[in-house]
């Protein structure tokens, strides 16, 4: 997967709109984005305000048929852009689209019946299934192949960004609709009253958006001529990609433009394939208002047919479209990804978990944009308000996406997707419950933008946990899923907001209004919250407590080390080494010792250096292996520091911070000793990597084992590994050294003498052992131990 440039990025800007023609094409594009964002505003408005005398349940009907006309044809209809996409000239097909949705938004305001509004809104979406990929292949004629990556880049990102643009053109639209009805008496109801405010003035955003799409229609024109007509020759104007890995990780998915790279510090970044060889996300599509139907859009022309379920291949193993080959345009088949992806998808928990998370955000957010319309309504506000609304939701969203690979940089990402998943489910029960369409405004533009974190953060994850085939699946799949819910909660919100219906609550003086729309609102908050919880469990594998790793994140410090937790009190557990030389005693010593630990009823958990990770087990067969594993001195010692830091991080920090009793056989002593002393580095040096390496996180108490080397060794019947096989010298100097490490620092170290039996050094350890435990000791458990069988490991 190539890197590519940060969406958006300046320089990236600058780059491909110094193409005259790309230019152009540009302005088209984003004209036709415009059209089709105001289309569905004005569409939702105006089927409320033909509807506004009927009952809220055929206003509901009608604001979710406006919804349906604009949002199923991308989904249901794809294939039909399969039969029309190669059959006429690309750059007339978009003019001639745009042009036709321009009469057609033209027609619907002086017809003024909620009948032609369907059929014609319906009949544009029609009109865009010809323009789409003809928009995408249009764009790979224009732009060279080397910078068709970022262009594509550039045009999913401004598709997305005219829905907040679209928004408070809509809002302003509607107040000086209603300005222009106040200052001209007789020019459109009761002048500057309240119901001037709220009626229906909707037609201005028709017109305007009729205006850009007819503006669209003629820049299109003014593009330069195809080098081939279609049908003729084509370029791939797109990668084969197979249709089953349909809707690649490259091409635009509804509610996100923007696929970062695995690089959190990447803002959220489109990744086409290398070459340029972009599938040509869909540009025009917006998000609600077409762009349920994002990838169906997306041209795919295969120089051959190629069965479902194959791999997309990058841009350098594609094999070049021959010259004559008539390139076929597959649209994706969104029945079938649905079917096949939900197979390949969902590797591990944690996959499961965001996928889980992701598809449910996205019809909370729908449904917010669903219900806008009806909610703006019952809290008394006009166009202006939804226009408001709609603007808040998707401009947060487009900051969430773009803030969330730099927000709480020292949260871990799998932790900040769950809480931006509760941050939106919270702000959406808030939106539900209050009242107000100023604080709803304020409310779903956090809801938008913690959406957009999640949904980023989720990809970005995704990027990083999946191999690219699996991966282009399951994004695709999610995509698909998407797309359908979707459909569902823009058509459905209205619909459960009208069953739902508005009540007036009252208790003495005392009244509060509740609105089936807010209760949509509502309904949606649960959901991603019971989502949100699921999630966080599922995914969750800090052992700081998320409230802990959150506060240290918001006030943008990373989280204390070990040692910081431990001298404030906040590592309850206990943490024991013990430490000495080979055949010491100091696994018979630490089974012993959990044995006795465990009768009065602490949690302990004894484990050793090296090898008590699967990381450690690899490096304990390099350490200890007496076969080829010849190593420098300074290697051996970050290869001990290395299998003690994730010893520390994975074993050690997580018991202690259960309140468990750690026993560790060997720890940081051993380093200083046996690669300091024995192997003659400095122990300055040693001292400061194991330091990183445990974040330094140091024992309450280290028991020696101290015992004249040859006798241990003959205890263990001679040498068997890698140090063990060491020269006598090398043993002298490892004890010298355990010896003088106890000196330096007497409170913390117990040295016994480890030829006496087995049964007396389990007493004394067990004595100096007590004031150090957490809870006091009966007396009477010394007595206790001294019948206790010897554990052996
Ligand atoms: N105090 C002791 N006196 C005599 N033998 C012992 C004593 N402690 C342990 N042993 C024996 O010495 C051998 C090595 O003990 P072990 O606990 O494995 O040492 P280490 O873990 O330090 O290498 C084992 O056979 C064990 O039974
Ligand atoms: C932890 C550690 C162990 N070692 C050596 C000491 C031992 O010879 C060997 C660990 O082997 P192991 O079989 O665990 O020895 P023991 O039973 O005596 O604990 O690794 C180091 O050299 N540096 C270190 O930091």
């Amino acid at each position: 997967m190539s890197r590519s440039a940060p969406l958006g990025a300046p320089g990236e800007a600058r780059g491909v709109l110094s193409s005259k023609p790309f230019r152009r094409m540009w302005t088209a594009l984003s004209l036709s984005s415009l059209g089709d964002w105001l289309g569905l505003l004005a569409l939702l408005a105006l089927a409320a305000a033909l509807t506004a005398d009927a009952d809220p349940m055929t206003r509901a009907y009608a604001v979710a048929g406006a919804a349906a006309v604009k949002l199923a044809p991308p989904v249901l209809l794809s294939p039909l852009a399969g039969v029309l996409a190669d059959r006429f000239d690309r750059r007339l097909t978009m003019v001639v689209a745009d042009a036709v949705r321009a009469l057609l938004y033209l027609s619907i305001p002086l017809a003024g019946r909620l009948d032609w509004l369907l059929i014609a809104g319906f009949l544009a979406e029609i009109a865009a299934l010809a323009w789409s990929p003809a928009k995408d292949a249009a764009l790979a004629e224009l732009v060279p192949q080397r910078r068709l990556g970022q262009a594509t880049r550039l045009a999913v990102l401004t598709s997305y960004a005219t829905a907040p643009v679209a928004g408070v053109l809509f809002a302003a639209l509607a107040s000086l609709s209603w300005l222009v009805g106040a200052l001209l008496p007789g020019g459109g109801g009761p002048a500057g009253s309240a119901e001037a405010f709220l009626a229906p003035r909707t037609d201005a955003a028709l017109y305007a958006a009729a205006a850009a799409y007819m503006a669209a229609a003629l820049t299109a024109l003014a593009l330069p001529k195809p080098r081939r007509s279609a049908g003729e020759a084509a370029p791939a104007a797109a990668p084969p990609a197979a249709p089953g890995a349909a809707a690649e990780d490259e091409r635009t998915t509804p509610l996100a433009p923007a696929v970062p790279s695995s690089d959190d510090e990447a803002t959220a970044e489109l990744q086409t394939t290398e070459g340029g060889a972009a599938p040509a996300a869909d540009d025009r599509t917006a998000p609600l208002a077409t762009g349920a139907g994002a990838t169906e859009r997306t041209a795919q022309f295969a120089p051959a047919p190629q069965d479902g379920g194959g791999t997309a291949r990058t841009a350098e193993q594609r094999p070049e479209a021959p010259e004559e080959a008539v390139p076929r345009y597959r649209p994706e088949n969104l029945l079938r990804t649905l079917w096949q992806g939900g197979r390949f998808a969902g590797t591990t928990p944690l996959v499961r978990g965001l996928l889980a998370g992701m598809v449910s955000v996205f019809p909370a957010v729908a449904a917010v944009a669903g219900v806008a319309r009806l909610h703006v309504v019952s809290l008394g506000a006009g166009n202006a308000g939804f226009g408001v609304l709609f603007a808040a939701v998707f401009a947060g969203m487009a900051l969430g996406m773009l803030a969330g690979p730099r927000i709480l940089h020292h949260l871990s990402r799998p932790r900040l997707f769950a809480v931006s998943m509760g941050a939106a489910a919270v702000a959406l029960l808030a939106a539900g419950l209050i009242p107000n369409t100023v604080m709803a405004a304020v409310l779903v533009a956090l809801a938008g933008g913690a959406a957009g974190i999640t949904w980023v953060t989720g990809i970005t994850l995704v990027h990083q946990e999946l191999e690219e085939d699996i991966r282009t699946r399951t994004l695709g799949y999610l995509n698909a899923v998407a797309r359908a819910e979707l459909l569902v909660a823009v058509v459905g919100a209205p619909l459960l907001a009208a069953v739902i219906g508005d009540y007036a609550l009252g208790y003495g003086d005392l009244s509060y209004g509740f609105l089936g729309s807010g209760a949509v609102l509502l309904i949606a908050g649960l959901l991603v919250l019971a989502a949100a919880l699921a999630t966080y469990r599922r995914i969750d594998g800090g052992e700081v407590p998320l409230s802990r790793e959150l506060l240290a994140a918001l006030r943008g410090v990373p989280l204390p080390t070990a040692d910081v937790q431990q001298e404030e009190g906040r590592l309850p557990g206990t943490f024991i080494v013990l430490e000495g030389g080979e055949g010491a005693g100091k696994s018979t010593q630490a089974g012993r010792l959990s044995v006795w630990l465990r009768e009065e009823g602490f949690e302990v958990v004894t484990t050793r250096e090296p090898g008590s990770t699967k990381l450690g087990m690899r490096l304990r067969a390099m350490l200890l292996d007496r076969e080829g594993t010849e190593m420098s001195a300074r290697a051996e010692a970050l290869l001990y520091a290395a299998d003690r830091a994730e010893h520390v991080a994975s074993v050690i920090l997580p018991a202690l911070r259960r309140g468990a009793i750690v026993i560790s056989d060997r720890y940081v002593d051993s380093n200083l000793a046996y690669q300091g002393a024995g192997r003659d580095l400095a122990r300055d040096d040693i001292e400061r990597v194991n330091e990183w390496a445990t974040e330094d996180l140091s024992p309450h108490l280290t028991v020696l084992l101290d015992i004249p080397p040859e006798q241990g060794l003959a205890r263990l019947g001679g040498a068997t590994d890698r140090m063990e096989s060491e020269t006598e010298e090398f043993h002298a100097r490892v004890r010298q050294s355990f010896r003088e490490l106890a000196g330096r620092d007497p409170a913390r170290y117990l040295v016994v003498d480890a030829r006496e039996s087995a049964e007396e050094l389990t007493r004394e350890i067990q004595r100096r052992l007590r004031p150090v435990l957490p809870d006091p000791v009966p007396t009477d458990a010394e007595a206790i131990t001294g019948m206790m069988p010897t554990i052996k490991e």
